[in-house]
């Protein structure tokens, strides 16, 4: 400590740059605000030059803050992990889970009770169902992800996080991007692709935030003091490269004006369809899938305190993985104007596709293997090996509502949405809930949860929620399809269009029951995690708590 008061104290060229990166941005944005063609979009530009100017005063407060010297790479010997971008990212992953899952329960119960629209353009279900989408995805399970990426690439390396501001920049960033999104919505900006909303200036902003993200990670497994990069680090890395790439083929676009939202997409017709899929598709497989592995990878071991059972089943399951899912995409746009040929391709792939997702699923149970006791004990590795097995569940479903005959069934009902979401609130939701409650004491540094019997609540109360909601929808997707393809001897349609609207009522009513419950469960964890955090811990506790060990 004596050696580095006596270094003189410079701006790093880090600071430095972003200082003023910051400022050009806040110059730019104050310009296009005040010419902004609609006020929703001022409101955006001023936003971007309040986040500049905000940034701009954190990096100097900093600057003042901290010790002259660098930030030690290690303490003791130890590395010295950078611990805060992970706190910030696992609190808002459980906001905005939160805030996604209420705004989910308000579209269904439109959906159950359209009077709830009030007629007020801000909530109609137009706009919540986007703002639903991204929350959910994007806002829960992106900070989910940046959190336990930055959390697992640091201990698999023994190495502390690359970059000083950078992991910051990117997760505010990634929230403020967000942020625009969110608003954006409501207030009706909107490029109209499905998980793709967002107007050009924030896809631009998402750009740069994404690929310095893409850097940290690169950065930090070039710095690891392992030799070996664990699979976990080969699911996140291809998440974020494959993510990078989606979203510059999807989303390249003309503004109508630097001073304009609205852009139009260079792409067309059915190739548009295409493109558009081709990223729907495997937004599901690289951002829902592989970064979600990445985490059953890195965090079932860990509490099971077993090895992954098949190291190298882990590695051909990556690769097969990566190879077959991109391919998979047509399966969304069976019997369009798309030509037959890539239909058949996505089907064919999407049917392979089902093993090895299969081969992940029983890696990641067969984790388990002579620690299955602990089921009983641990709701949190319970949690988990749930979540698993609706990986296997909902990879077995969409193979086969990828073969065109069941297709022609499922498409445009509500099947799609029981398959949605037992992929997003029992494997997605579930993973995340596990990553989290393990996240919390680690990185806020407390040897517990505050209380286990309350993630056993929240585990029998979502329990209970995923299956009132996918079974009401499997139930009124399959009536939906068959009511719609009903014909009379004469050759009539059985049914007219608003009769199979009245009888989906009672299921979209089930429906937001079993959403009101999941949502129940995630405030029962706000709850928990408020407490654990908060709570604070004796001394014995804090004695008693093991040492840190090196990760694997
Ligand atoms: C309380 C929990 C939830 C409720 C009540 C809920 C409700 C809904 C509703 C009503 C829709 C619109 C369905 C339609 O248009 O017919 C929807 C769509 C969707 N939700 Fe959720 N949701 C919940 C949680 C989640 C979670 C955790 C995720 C992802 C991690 C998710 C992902 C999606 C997706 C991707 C869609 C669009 C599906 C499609 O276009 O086929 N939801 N949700
Ligand atoms: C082997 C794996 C999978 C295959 C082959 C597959 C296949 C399919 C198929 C055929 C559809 C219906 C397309 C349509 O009729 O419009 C679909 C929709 C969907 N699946 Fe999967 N699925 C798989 C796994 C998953 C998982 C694990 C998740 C979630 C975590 C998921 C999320 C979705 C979503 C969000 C949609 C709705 C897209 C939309 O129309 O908005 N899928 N999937
Ligand atoms: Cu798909």
């Amino acid at each position: 400590m004596a050696q580095s008061a006596s270094v003189n104290k410079h701006i790093t060229i880090g600071e430095g740059g972003s200082a003023l990166a910051f400022a050009a941005l806040a110059a730019l944005s104050i310009l296009i605000a005040a010419k902004a063609w609609t006020p929703a979009y001022a409101f955006h530009a001023y936003l971007f030059a309040a986040a500049s100017v905000a940034s701009i005063f954190a990096i100097f407060n900093r600057y003042y803050a901290r010790p002259a010297g660098p930030v030690p790479q290690e303490i003791d010997g130890k590395p010295n992990y950078n611990l805060g971008p992970i706190q910030f990212g696992t609190v808002a992953a459980v906001f905005w889970g939160i805030a996604g899952f209420t705004v989910g329960l308000y579209a269904a119960l439109e959906l159950a009770f359209p009077a709830l629209n009030f007629d007020f353009g801000l909530i109609n279900f137009g706009r919540l169902r986007p703002l639903h989408t991204s929350a959910v995805i994007f806002a829960f399970g992106g900070n989910v992800l940046l959190a336990s990426s930055f959390y697992v690439v640091q201990r698999t390396c023994h190495a502390r996080l690359a970059g000083d501001i950078a992991p910051w920049f990117v997760i505010l960033g990634y929230n403020f991007f967000i942020v625009i999104a969110g608003t954006g919505y409501l207030l009706g900006i909107t490029q109209s692709k499905e998980y793709a909303e967002p107007e050009w200036y924030a896809d631009l902003f998402l750009t740069v935030v994404w690929v310095v993200y893409l850097l940290i990670f690169l950065a930090t497994l070039w710095k690891r003091k392992e030799p070996h990069i664990y699979v976990a680090n080969w699911f996140y890395l291809a998440f974020i490269v494959t993510i990078a790439m989606l979203h510059l083929g999807n989303n390249p676009a003309v503004p109508v004006s630097i001073y304009s939202p609205k852009s139009y997409i260079v792409w067309s017709g059915v190739q548009d369809a295409m493109v558009q899929w081709w990223y729907g598709h495997n937004a599901v497989g690289f951002f829902l899938t592989a970064g979600f592995l990445a985490i059953m990878y890195y965090f079932v071991p860990k509490r099971a305190e077993r090895p992954v059972y098949s190291y190298r089943l882990s590695i051909v399951h990556f690769w097969a993985l990566i190879f077959i899912y991109i391919w998979a995409g047509p399966h969304h746009l069976h019997y369009t104007a798309l030509p037959d040929w890539a239909q058949t391709l996505g089907m064919t792939f999407s049917v392979i596709l089902w093993m090895p997702s299969w081969g992940g699923m029983i890696n990641g149970l067969m984790t388990l293997q002579g620690a299955w006791d602990r089921l009983r004990t641990d709701p949190v590795l319970r949690m988990m090996v749930v979540s698993v097995a609706f990986y296997g569940m909902s990879t077995f479903e969409g193979p086969l509502m990828s073969i065109k005959a069941v297709n022609s069934l499922s498409h445009y009902t509500d099947w799609t949405i029981g398959h949605v979401h037992s992929g997003a609130l029992g494997w997605v939701g579930y993973i995340s809930f596990g990553a989290i409650y393990c996240l919390v004491p680690w990185v806020f540094n407390r040897s517990r949860l505050y209380s286990l019997k309350l993630v056993n609540w929240h585990f029998w109360i979502s329990t209970l929620g995923i299956v009132l909601y996918i079974s009401a929808m499997w139930v009124s997707g399959i009536l939906q399809g068959l009511m719609w393809r009903a014909y009379t001897s004469l050759g009539f349609l059985e049914y007219s269009f608003i009769e199979t609207v009245e009888a989906m009522h009672p299921f979209y009513v089930i429906r937001a029951l079993g959403g009101g419950l999941f949502l129940t469960g995630a405030l029962i964890m706000a709850f928990n995690i408020w407490k654990t955090i908060t709570s604070p811990e004796t001394e014995q506790v804090a004695a008693a708590r093991p040492q840190l060990v090196p990760a694997e």
